[in-house]
């Protein structure tokens, strides 16, 4: 090798050492900014405006002590027992830090800055007025797979198309022919347990968390479906089955990557969501064939389901602005969407509410009066009868005010924005905890922990000092759009049950209410049911 070339070759390896070199700084840099510094300088930009939290630390934020402080609260039941001063226990870290640093302060998800708002007026820009600064936040991977990749994490246009889409089925004249549906529904879980009573001496013990389930699987799956119900009903149960598997994969999510091991329980998981996805595709497929359709439009004139606009029908005849159909593939993701966000919300309020009637038998009195009153002792209740219930509305919504299955949501400024006061830069996450919100004595006055469903008597908005103080379905354009549904589904089944039943909390009742993903039960939710003196008479249950 001759002196020139020896030198080209030195150079060009120091060349290349040095770049490796120099990369390898600029990512460390990069990632030491990323995780330390500025973790470090967001603390101080909002320490400069007042807004004080529990230290950044290294890589973890403060999630470790959010999960300590989680499961000392999940150790011990609620004390007393009929206490509904929840929020200790549900959110424990928020009520430990809100005691420290006030009502709007700072924890670090990791490095991601999370800045709890709990006052309305912010609520208010953030959902109302700012709200095209924020931006839904991603859920877990866990999730995102349970959820479906439908209205709830879509964004921008593909969202206003889709909302635009599916509302319709959402709006009360086409929900009411949904009623006698899920009335018979009730009403055939309401034989099951008065037969179940009649065997066992009287009366029965249900846990109101499992068997709610399948009251609110039925609604969902009209709503979605439509005359595919029967078809549409095989997938959703294997969806349920999908849905339990995942729950327990969340309980682990710590665990790194555990999502992709192929443990038994993933492998399953993934046949089942293969079935599913299968399923749907080629309900699509029968349901996009004009000729069927006619078909069975012609026959379901017939029906108590006719003219009824379900979520299926209305995304196969969608058309966005060029005129093109939705792709199946999102017509799936949506299917999977509602099931997920319809089925466990519904239920929960379902729950609490017969919890809290069992609790609050003086209100259970009431209710009932009223129901007799309007409904009469035995017969289905007909949509017109529901729309007279108020004492009952006004106990749901009491319901949803302690007990919020949503106990919180999540949003990201998209930009630099102004909220208030404060200035939040890009990216920053804002944590609202709607159950504080619910539970704030600054709103709600010294009696916010009790059970008083007499406050909603002059409407939801008049309830508290601000008039949103309450938003158990969220706010804005976000909105929950199965708003209308749930609370149709919670008014009739109470109603059914209110006309069949008198009910009692179980001695085997631990009040612990508790979140994963949703408000639950932590020990399910035993009541006792007695058949009331006045008997129903039987209701024709529907063979399907
Ligand atoms: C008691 C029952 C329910 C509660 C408490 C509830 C609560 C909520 C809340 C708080 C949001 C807004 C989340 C946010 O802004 O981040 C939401 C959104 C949503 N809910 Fe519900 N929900 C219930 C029932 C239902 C039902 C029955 C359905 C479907 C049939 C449904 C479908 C959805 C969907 C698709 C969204 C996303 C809407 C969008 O982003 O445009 N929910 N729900």
């Amino acid at each position: 090798m001759g002196a020139p070339e020896w030198w080209w070759s030195t150079w060009r390896g120091l060349a290349v050492a040095a770049t490796a070199a120099c990369l390898l700084l600029h990512v460390a840099a990069r990632v030491a900014d990323a995780l330390w510094w500025r973790p470090r300088r967001l603390e101080a930009h909002f320490a400069r405006q007042g807004v004080r939290g529990p230290p950044y630390r290294f890589l973890v934020g403060c999630v470790r002590e959010m999960v300590a402080l989680m499961a000392d609260a999940t150790a011990k039941p609620m004390s007393p027992p009929t206490s509904h001063n929840a929020l200790p226990r549900v959110l424990a870290f928020y009520h430990y830090w809100r005691k420290i640093y006030g009502p709007t302060f700072l924890i670090w998800f990791g490095p991601t800055p999370r800045l709890t708002v709990a006052d309305p007026e912010l609520v208010r820009e953030i959902f109302l007025t700012r709200a095209d600064a924020f931006d839904r936040y991603e859920a877990h991977p866990i999730v995102r797979q349970l959820e479906g990749d439908g209205l709830v994490s879509l964004h921008g246009d593909k969202w206003a198309l889709h909302r635009r889409v599916l509302a319709p089925a959402f709006y009360p004249d086409n929900l009411n022919r949904l009623v006698p549906h899920v009335g018979r529904s009730v009403a055939a879980l309401a034989e099951r347990w008065r037969a179940m009573a009649r065997a066992s001496g009287g009366e029965v013990e249900v846990d109101v968390a499992e068997w709610f389930q399948a009251v609110a699987e039925e609604a969902i799956t009209r709503a979605t479906f439509g005359r595919s119900y029967a078809s549409g009903r095989v997938v959703f149960r294997m969806q349920g089955r999908l849905m339990a598997f995942a729950s327990e994969a969340f309980r682990k999510v710590l665990v790194p990557g555990y999502r992709f091991l192929p443990t038994k329980k993933n492998r399953m998981s993934w046949a089942l969501d293969r079935e599913i996805r299968r399923g749907l595709v080629q309900l699509i497929g029968r349901r996009s064939d004009a000729a069927e359709d006619h078909e069975a439009a012609a026959k379901d004139k017939g029906n108590s389901g006719g003219g009824f606009r379900d979520l299926l029908g209305l995304m196969i005849n969608a058309r966005d602005k060029r005129s093109q159909p939705m792709p199946v593939e999102e017509m799936v993701e949506e299917c999977k969407t509602f099931f997920f966000a319809g089925k466990q919300t519904t239920t929960n309020l379902l729950t609490w509410a017969t919890v809290l009637l069992a609790m609050h038998p003086d209100w259970q009195d009431r209710a009932r009066q009223e129901v007799l009153a309007v409904c009469g002792p035995g017969e289905l209740p007909t949509k017109e009868q529901l729309h007279k219930l108020k004492t009952v509305g006004m106990i749901l919504n009491e319901t949803l005010r302690l007990y919020p299955p949503a106990v919180a949501t999540i949003r990201r400024a998209k930009v630099d924005v102004a909220l208030g006061d404060l200035a939040i830069p890009r990216d920053t996450e804002l944590l609202i905890p709607i159950m504080a919100i619910h539970h704030d004595p600054g709103l709600w006055g010294p009696d916010a922990a009790q059970f008083n469903p007499a406050r909603f008597a002059g409407g939801a908005a008049r309830a508290a000092a601000h008039p949103l103080a309450f938003i158990p379905f969220g706010l804005g354009a976000r909105m929950c759009i199965g708003q209308n549904l749930a609370l149709l589904e919670a008014k009739l089944t109470v109603a059914v049950l209110l006309q069949r039943f008198e009910m009692r909390p179980s001695p085997k009742y631990v009040h612990a209410p508790t979140v994963l993903m949703l408000l639950h039960p932590q020990y399910g939710a035993p009541v006792i049911f007695r058949p009331s003196p006045v008997a129903a008479p039987a209701v024709r249950v529907d063979p399907r």
